[in-house]
């Protein structure tokens, strides 16, 4: 990665309009008068020159008299689209208010409505119609640059909304965004490419206006195919790189981590991402309830990517900081899915891979009340496990009802609740009504934001948003920086060991348990600083500085929405 901290004079070889219709090297009205001159720009732009910080004052005006979150998020589109820095700076000053802007709930209506809002093109599009050319398109988009990095999806999981087809750029764009607001990764450096192998999705199918590939999902051999042949590109033309997987479909997710995690610096954020945000979180909580994560009993209902992700997570957490055997880390844990419990009777086809390493034996549900079809639901299981941790990643809006909530809270005294389904309108649980039903007692953390609620005693609880931008970005950049070639689960977990040790919680067990999302920039530079420390120390790292060194690479080379001064260099950047 180059340095930019203070940032140098960049020489360009560009003039005229190129370079104000190029959001990399766009100032706007901020070109003081001598790159006007030097760019050929005096004519062309109006006479005062504005500041950085004029311009983040005019844009944020302009933004709050869009009067719906998906206008404010078309929006600052179009502003990323004119000026990256004027984007990022003005993003920046107003995290808490935008990232449900750019990021989930609303950049989620943006992707449902792709088509619609369609202006111009923001990424790589490779289409298994034109698979023939895939290596000529890919080539096109990045011959000569310096990438880092690559976020892909195939968007069959999108945000809790489900199979979005070419919208899917849309996740791999905010993805992107956030590594580069709250991990300082340099926008030029990162691509964000969808893999269009059609939809199953009806609405889009049917909408003469898709701008994807109008057909069904290709799967099995033919899409294996297609997605190895994407990812030989990245490993062959840049090796160096990290390759995050965002929001695949259930039986793809996992499978391809494991697929190539031994080939090359691969993540998948639905996967790992958000079972290090969680274990994070409960690590904290831990911390509050003054226990050990492996006296826990964690009941998680939706055991899909993110379902399965957390409880390995947990289970690594418990194993590595808790020093149990993974046998007995995993009697801990009572999966839920759309059949009920997953125990070890049910029919295999029932049995997602992964799953059954957390089936639970039947002989422990003997006289238990079951449905119809011999299954076991959460009330169920709440009245026997008495859980202590209680997660939801299921898109079942409102599954932990209020005799769900009630029955738990009558055995535990800080019951911690995690409704983590994407966007808030499918949370398991308001986290107003499971502050309510637990006379405040409950810790809770939530996916998307939800505001405050009031504690018995008047001070409000802020509800920690358990989101995975709290983390991945600082995991990418520990990653990236050190050149890792692959990101180790010893290393997930040092970052994740930093996040827990920021919660504000263990200053005071009234605070939230997760640091604020304001904080997020401050939080993903000690993730990555601790995730690159551990890089070094376990070899996986390419580079040859030392582990002491961490910091000041890290900060030295993260990007900072700032203006450059230009030279013009006919031979410089273009
Ligand atoms: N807070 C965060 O950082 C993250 C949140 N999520 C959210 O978690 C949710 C799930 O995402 P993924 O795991 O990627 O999806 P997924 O499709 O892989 O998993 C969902 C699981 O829930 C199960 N399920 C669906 N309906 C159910 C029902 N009525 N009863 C019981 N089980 C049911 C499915 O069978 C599946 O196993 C989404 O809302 C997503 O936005 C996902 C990743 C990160
Ligand atoms: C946050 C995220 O990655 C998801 O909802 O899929
Ligand atoms: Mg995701």
């Amino acid at each position: 990665m180059t340095s930019k901290a203070v940032p140098k004079a960049l020489r360009i070889a560009l003039r005229g309009d190129s370079i104000l219709t190029n959001p990399r090297f766009n100032k706007g009205t901020a070109f003081p008068a001598p790159e006007r001159k030097t760019f050929g720009l005096t004519g062309r732009l109006p006479y005062r020159v504005n500041t950085l910080e004029e311009q983040c004052k005019r844009a944020y005006d302009q933004l709050k008299i869009r009067d719906t979150p998906i206008r404010k998020n078309t929006f600052l589109q179009s502003m990323k689209d004119q000026n990256w820095v004027l984007y990022y700076a003005l993003i920046r000053r107003h995290l808490k208010e935008l990232i449900p802007i750019i990021y989930t709930p609303t950049q989620g209506e943006a992707i449902a409505n792709y088509s619609h809002l369609f202006r111009r093109s923001e990424g790589l599009y490779l289409t298994y119609a034109n698979e023939d050319t895939m290596e000529e398109d890919f080539l096109e988009q990045t011959r000569g640059r310096n990438l880092q990095l690559f976020v892909v999806s195939d968007a069959e999981a999108i945000l809790g909304i489900g199979d979005q087809g070419v919208g899917g750029i849309g996740i791999a764009t905010a993805k992107s965004a956030l590594y580069t607001l709250v991990g300082g990764i340099h926008p030029a450096e990162a691509l964000s490419i969808t893999l269009d192998v059609g939809t199953d999705n009806e609405e889009l199918l049917k909408d003469d206006l898709y701008v994807g590939w109008p057909h069904t999902r290709v799967r099995g051999e033919d899409y294996d195919r297609f997605v190895d042949k994407f990812v030989q590109l990245v490993r062959k033309y840049y090796p160096h790189s990290l390759l995050h997987f965002e929001d695949f479909g259930v039986n793809n997710a996992k499978r391809l981590l494991d697929f190539y995690r031994g080939q090359h610096a691969v993540f998948n954020d639905d996967v790992q991402g958000t079972g290090a945000v969680a274990l994070a979180a409960v690590m904290s909580a831990v911390g509050v309830t003054k226990s050990r994560l492996a006296d826990q009993r964690f009941v998680i209902y939706g055991a899909g990517s993110a379902g399965l992700g957390i409880a390995r997570q947990l289970r690594q957490g418990m194993t590595t900081l808790d020093n149990v055997s993974s046998e007995q880390a995993n009697k801990a844990f009572y999966l839920l899915d759309r059949h009920g419990l997953v125990k070890q009777s049910l029919d295999a086809s029932f049995i997602r891979k992964g799953q059954e390493e957390f089936a639970r034996p039947d002989s422990e549900w003997d006289g238990v009340p079951t449905d119809g079809n011999g299954e076991v639901g959460l009330l169920e299981v709440v009245k026997k496990v008495k859980p202590t941790v209680l997660i939801g990643c299921s898109t079942k809006k409102g599954v932990f009802t209020e005799e769900v909530i009630k029955e738990m809270a009558k055995h535990v005294e800080r019951p911690l609740i995690m409704p983590l389904s994407n966007p808030g309108r499918l949370a398991e649980v308001d986290p107003k009504d499971a502050n309510e039903w637990t006379e405040g007692r409950a810790l809770m953390a939530s996916g998307s934001p939800f505001p405050p609620t009031k504690q018995p005693n008047g001070r409000e609880y802020i509800i920690s948003e358990c989101n995975n931008a709290l983390i991945y970005p600082g995991l990418g950049f520990g990653t990236m920086i050190t050149q890792a070639k692959s990101m180790t689960d010893t290393m997930i977990i040092a970052g994740t060991r930093r996040l827990a040790a920021l919660s504000p919680a263990l200053r005071d067990p009234d605070l939230p348990i997760l640091p604020d999302f304001a904080d997020a920039p401050e939080v993903n530079y000690e993730v990555a600083v601790a995730v690159a420390e551990q890089a070094i120390e376990e070899g996986v790292a390419g580079v040859d500085w030392k582990k002491e060194d961490a910091k000041e690479h890290i900060k030295h080379a993260q990007w900072i929405p700032v203006y450059q001064d230009f030279i013009y260099d006919s031979n410089g950047v273009r």
